[in-house]
């Protein structure tokens, strides 16, 4: 998967770079440009905003300079089918999910557009759409100043899932919401400690036992944590020997 990300504070993303993402795009799993867009402005002073139309406070996104760093990252004519995944976060996007996740971590190439003062000129985003999959996103009903801390997110949650990049890829099958509930309670050595004992069931080596008291506490997590996630909850899905906990 290669993945552009294009933002006026380039410097913000290079975390990215370390442990896990890091590995995987030494291994070639992954591979991540980060593009300042003042390199596409034509100014002596670099600008990329300027004074919203309709009046308000703050400053919007030029598009000229959008429309240039987004067509340095399109793929060459004819070198792949459809049109790269063009991420936009925003405030004013569908709600980010590990649904999303796992549907982006197919994808061959994923652009991702940092807005920051008051946002991208929206005309922007109606020329991208002749060229790109775009998709405003939000991480969740809060606002940032800008989209690098979502994009650091939703690289980490989608990069992840990429095959091979995280070497356990049985540790993805039982975290949260990778079936519709919150993941259950984990205890390691001692079992006893500070007077907080591990659960006996735990220690029982019943591994039929144990998987339904892990399902049990996930669905009370839930019931507790996330009832809305329970309304898109069957527990007719799972494998068989899972709806014994429901
Ligand atoms: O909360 B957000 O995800 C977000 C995303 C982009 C911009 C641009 C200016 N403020 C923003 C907030």
């Amino acid at each position: 998967m290669r993945i552009d990300v294009i933002s006026i504070f380039p410097e913000y993303l290079q975390p990215l770079g370390l442990s896990l993402l890091g590995k995987a795009r030494q291994d070639g799993l992954l591979s991540l440009e980060v593009h300042d867009l003042r390199d596409f402005t034509t100014d002596r002073h670099r600008t990329v905003d300027d004074t919203p139309y309709g009046g308000g406070a703050g400053m919007v996104m030029k598009p000229e300079p959008w429309a240039q760093a987004l067509e340095s990252v399109l793929p060459v004519e004819g070198t792949r089918e459809g049109k790269p995944v063009l991420i936009v976060p925003s405030p004013a996007g569908a709600r980010f999910t590990q649904a999303m996740a796992y549907e982006l971590a197919e994808e061959p190439q994923l652009v991702f557009a940092c807005g920051r003062y008051e946002g991208i000129d929206e005309r922007v985003i109606d020329w991208a759409q002749e060229r790109f999959d775009v998709r405003p996103v939000s991480l969740g009903d809060y606002v940032l100043n800008g989209g690098e801390v979502a994009v650091m997110a939703m690289v980490e949650a989608i990069g992840r899932l990429v095959p091979g990049v995280v070497g356990n890829a049985e540790s993805l099958v039982e975290e949260s919401h990778s079936d519709g509930l919150l993941e259950y309670p984990v205890y390691t050595k001692p079992s006893s400690w500070r007077d907080h004992e591990v659960p006996e069931v735990l220690l029982s080596g019943n591994h039929g036992k144990i998987a339904q008291w892990r399902r049990h506490q996930q669905y009370a997590r839930t019931a507790a944590r996330r009832p809305d996630l329970l309304a898109d909850f069957d527990a007719a899905k799972l494998p068989r020997a899972d709806r014994e906990a429901f």
